[in-house]
């Protein structure tokens, strides 16, 4: 769904079954077909490829087979073990993509996880809020960037950042076969279901089905945030924008919130184009829908982007390449609550 080539992460095209480690380059994507007449419904490794060849917080690399040996749920089979899928549900349509591999480790649809409460239940405390209801959870929004993390466990970076307190988790993965990137955006799905915290795939709305996602999030040259929300009322829908024209035309298309930027410039996505602060408060101005701003931020900015009226921070290096991202998390997650307090 994406543009043709977004930059700034891409993958090495890997064979099946997954590598050990897959080496991130920019180059292309693959796509997974959405079967036509699809009824939409809401819903470990780790080889991070950090250049000394270790992972985020210095641990060393894992590769996939080490999958099992440290579940993150509680599951002793690991984060991709065999779930029994829900006839009808997303899982099933996850199933029919599982190919030869038989990983069938997919967290049911969020409002069948039991994370509900976690996951933002109503003032009642009875019923699961509904993803479009959560973007207040957006407010550190951490992107979870495989060209960054790399391809391995997604587990211990994840149980970090969830465990800082962040509540909603982007899925960005460039030029990442098909295969590795829906096995991969499974686990983060697991592992954000059971933090109840948002899971929102860039780019692709076919992995974000695939997955049980809570949304997706699109960009000016991806598919038309219109024919999103057509195809799924009840999901999440971010869609970046850079100028006043495009927040309100993400308005009109039925986006819940827009993504702005870049704030500076970012290896993270070396064709971001930067509008800088300025940019950013002409965007909020010209919009009800909160704003997320992205690109090239740090703690130190957060004062300053409340104060623009910004409803939240997406980041992604700040945190994945930090020594200690789960540090890292709890120190936006802490600059942003003072920040709005
Ligand atoms: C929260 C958020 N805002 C903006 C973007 C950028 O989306 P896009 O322009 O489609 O670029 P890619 O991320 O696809 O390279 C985002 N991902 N998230
Ligand atoms: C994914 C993305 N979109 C951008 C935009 O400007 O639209 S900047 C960006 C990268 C965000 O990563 P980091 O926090 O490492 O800069
Ligand atoms: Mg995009």
């Amino acid at each position: 769904m994406s543009g043709p080539r977004s930059k700034g992460s891409g993958a090495a095209p890997g064979p099946a079954p997954v590598p050990r480690e897959t080496a991130i380059r920019p180059g292309g994507q693959q796509r997974m077909p959405v079967p036509a007449g699809t009824v939409i419904r809401p819903g470990g490794w780790w080889t991070p490829m950090s250049p000394e060849g270790r992972g985020p917080g210095g641990g060393p690399s894992r590769g996939p087979e080490s999958v099992g040996d440290a579940p993150p749920t509680g599951d002793p089979r690991g984060p991709l073990a065999p779930q029994r899928p829900d006839p009808g549900s997303a899982d099933a349509t996850a199933k029919a993509h599982e190919g030869a591999q038989g990983l069938t480790g997919l967290e049911p649809p969020a409002a069948t996880t039991g994370a509900e409460d976690a996951a933002g239940a109503d003032a009642d405390g009875r019923a699961p809020r509904a993803p479009r209801r959560r973007t207040g959870e957006l407010a550190v929004y951490f992107v979870y960037d495989v060209g960054l993390v790399g391809t391995g466990d997604p587990a211990p970076v994840l149980e970090a950042v969830l465990g800082a307190g962040v509540r909603a988790v982007q899925f960005r993965a460039k030029a990442v076969p098909d295969g590795l990137a829906y096995r991969l955006a499974r686990a983060v799905r697991r592992l954000t279901a059971h933090h109840g915290a948002l899971l929102v795939i860039n780019d692709r709305l076919d992995l974000a089905l695939a997955v049980g996602a809570d949304g997706v999030h699109v960009g000016q040259d991806d598919l038309p945030a219109d024919v999103v929300r057509r195809l799924w009322p009840d999901g999440l829908l971010g869609v970046s924008v850079r100028t006043p024209a495009e927040a309100r035309a993400a308005e009109a298309a039925g986006a819940d919130y827009v993504g702005a930027g870049a704030l500076r410039s970012t290896a993270t996505k070396d064709d971001a184009r930067v509008i800088g602060l300025q940019g950013l408060e002409r965007v909020a101005a010209a919009t009800r829908l909160p704003v997320v701003a992205i690109g090239g931020i740090t703690v130190a900015d957060l004062p300053a982007l409340r104060r623009a009226g910004m409803a939240g921070v997406a980041v992604a290096s700040a945190i994945a390449r930090a020594p200690d991202p789960g540090r890292a998390a709890a120190a936006f997650v802490r600059a942003w609550q003072r920040a709005s307090g």
